[in-house]
């Protein structure tokens, strides 16, 4: 449905289609798409559009003289920054090149004023695609920082000039990459382009095929999450149904002063549907929940871990009481989610790492970049240098299902499967959003849902929440865990409409 392929697939991908056509024909193709994409972005006549071309010195620059060539012959006033090719370029190169100078394009020279000269329409990114080797330097560093601040519409081809298109960093180290509005990928999707900076620097990603035999694609390890891929594990309620049916939810966190975090959690799990939710303190039981009435609050010693769902972690804490009632947790079968404070104590604990990897059920961990540094026993630099590969590694190092939080979430199999997510924006950087991610995943899993499925539903619930009482509320900054809860309820009320049976 959404497969991502990292730079060496699409290689091949690329070598193959070109050796059953003729020379060119794909650049060809990708001109026309990117030009194509380029008049959707342009007031509706282009005749008059100031559009600034950026021509790099290997095929993506090709691209951009083949789009320039399109755009000049609708009308748009079209200036090519032209780097020339080393040697002379690829053959499918030089005949863009070629028609380029025969179109009426004009090839300008890059100086400091040129930029802030002109009320671009639109500027397209051609510098770089997947070749880039290194980061940004000189001249092609100063123009992509002067581009970067126009106010004006970037369309990116293939890739963001600058950016890594497997890993989604900026090629550095203190590199610069290009901000796109939107971004046009060849061939197939890339996971750069949708997790770490990908995001920020691709905008609004698009995938031109170039009309590539689909054989041709090989299976992909790595998609895109998509609805379709869990929306089918969703159940209409039966009349003659009670709380019994719909699980019940173990909330285990809350050391002395870090009450919050399980009560963020279990409201969630209510929320998302479970029949009964303990919220179970490793410090001092809260006598109920005022807020959430509905609550059963608990002290967590002394509790029949193996009765319910457990979502352990949410202000856990370190003590050894946590740790050992953490083991106790591992030693059941029951569904088992482990985010914050337990991941923690897994990291410091080589036993309780030996009691997770060899759990029969496997269990959904939910670390944040540096909770994944500390399972990994590295830096949280390394991790999201490369963050499906990192997610992948803890997967299978503990044999469970791995979300390793952030923009662009990964979440992985001890299989290799991985999935980035493809919802949620920067508002959910606030207190309080994991615990609501872990009470909504540890309610799925009560209700039946498998722990692949429930893990990305849960990521894209989420981030699809945030993204409505963004669109809606416009509360980008300020946007509090708490508010999360219900638009959660309605996104997932919302897709059993659409998607249950
Ligand atoms: N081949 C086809 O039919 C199609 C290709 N597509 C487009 O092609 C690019 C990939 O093209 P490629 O030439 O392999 O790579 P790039 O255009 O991204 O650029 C690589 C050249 O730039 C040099 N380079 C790399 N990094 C830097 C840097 N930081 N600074 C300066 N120069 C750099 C590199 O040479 P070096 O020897 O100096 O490394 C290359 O000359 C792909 O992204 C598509 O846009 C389409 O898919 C259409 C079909
Ligand atoms: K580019």
């Amino acid at each position: 449905m959404n497969p991502l392929h990292t730079v060496a697939k699409i290689r091949a991908i690329e070598q193959a289609a070109a050796a059953s056509l003729p020379s060119g024909v794909l650049m060809q193709r990708a001109g026309q798409a990117a030009a194509n994409t380029a008049l959707d972005m342009l007031p509706a006549a282009a005749g008059g559009a100031r559009v600034l071309v950026l021509a790099g010195p290997g095929n993506n620059g090709g691209d951009a003289l083949e789009a320039a060539a399109h755009l000049a012959l609708a009308g748009a006033r079209v200036s090519i920054l032209h780097y020339a090719a080393a040697a002379a370029g690829s053959p499918e190169r030089q005949a863009a090149l070629q028609r380029a100078r025969s179109s009426d394009a004009q090839f300008v020279d890059y100086h400091g004023e040129l930029l802030p000269s002109q009320p671009w329409s639109l500027v397209i990114d051609g510098l770089f695609g997947i070749g880039l080797q290194r980061p940004l330097a000189g001249e092609f560093r100063q123009l992509a920082a002067q581009v970067n601040t126009l106010h004006t519409q970037i369309l990116a081809l293939d890739v963001p000039s600058g950016l890594d298109a497997d890993t989604g960093t900026v090629v550095g180290p203190h590199g610069v990459a290009l901000r796109a509005t939107r971004t046009l990928s060849f061939i197939a999707d890339k996971p750069g382009l949708h997790t770490a900076d990908g995001r920020d620097y691709a905008g609004l990603v698009d995938v031109a095929s170039l009309d590539i035999d689909c054989a041709l694609l090989p299976p992909a390890r790595l998609h895109l999450n998509d609805v379709r891929y869990f929306a089918r594990h969703l159940r209409s309620r039966r009349q003659n149904s009670h709380k019994g049916s719909y699980g019940n939810v173990a909330v285990v966190g809350g050391a002395d002063g870090m009450a919050g975090a399980p009560i963020l959690a279990a409201r969630m799990a209510l929320h998302a549907g479970a029949g009964r939710v303990y919220a179970l303190f490793a410090g001092t039981a809260l006598p109920y929940d005022a807020g959430q009435p509905e609550l059963m609050c608990r002290s967590a010693a002394g509790y029949d871990y193996s009765s319910a769902t457990i979502v352990a972690g949410p202000g856990l804490g370190a003590s050894a009481h946590a740790s050992s009632l953490l083991a106790g947790m591992l030693a059941t079968d029951t569904p088992l989610l482990l985010d914050a404070d337990a991941l923690n104590l897994v990291a410091g604990d080589s036993a309780l790492q030996t009691a997770l990897r060899t759990r029969p059920a496997m269990a959904v961990l939910t670390p944040h970049p540096l909770e994944a540094a500390r399972l990994a026993g590295c830096s949280i630099a390394e991790i999201q240098s490369d963050r499906v590969h990192a997610a992948r590694q803890l997967a299978a190092r503990f044999n469970a299902i791995v979300v390793l939080k952030g923009s662009g979430s990964v979440i992985a199999s001890p299989a290799g499967e991985a999935v980035i997510n493809s919802t949620g924006n920067a508002a959910l950087a606030t207190a309080g959003t994991g615990d609501v991610l872990a009470g909504l995943c540890g309610s799925l899993l009560a209700q039946g849902w498998p722990q692949w499925q429930a893990a990305l539903a849960a990521v894209w619930l989420h981030g699809m929440a945030a993204d409505v009482l963004v669109a809606e509320g416009g509360n980008a900054i300020g946007l509090t865990a708490s508010e999360l809860i219900p638009a959660i309820r309605a996104a997932i009320n919302r897709m059993a409409m659409h998607h249950a049976f």
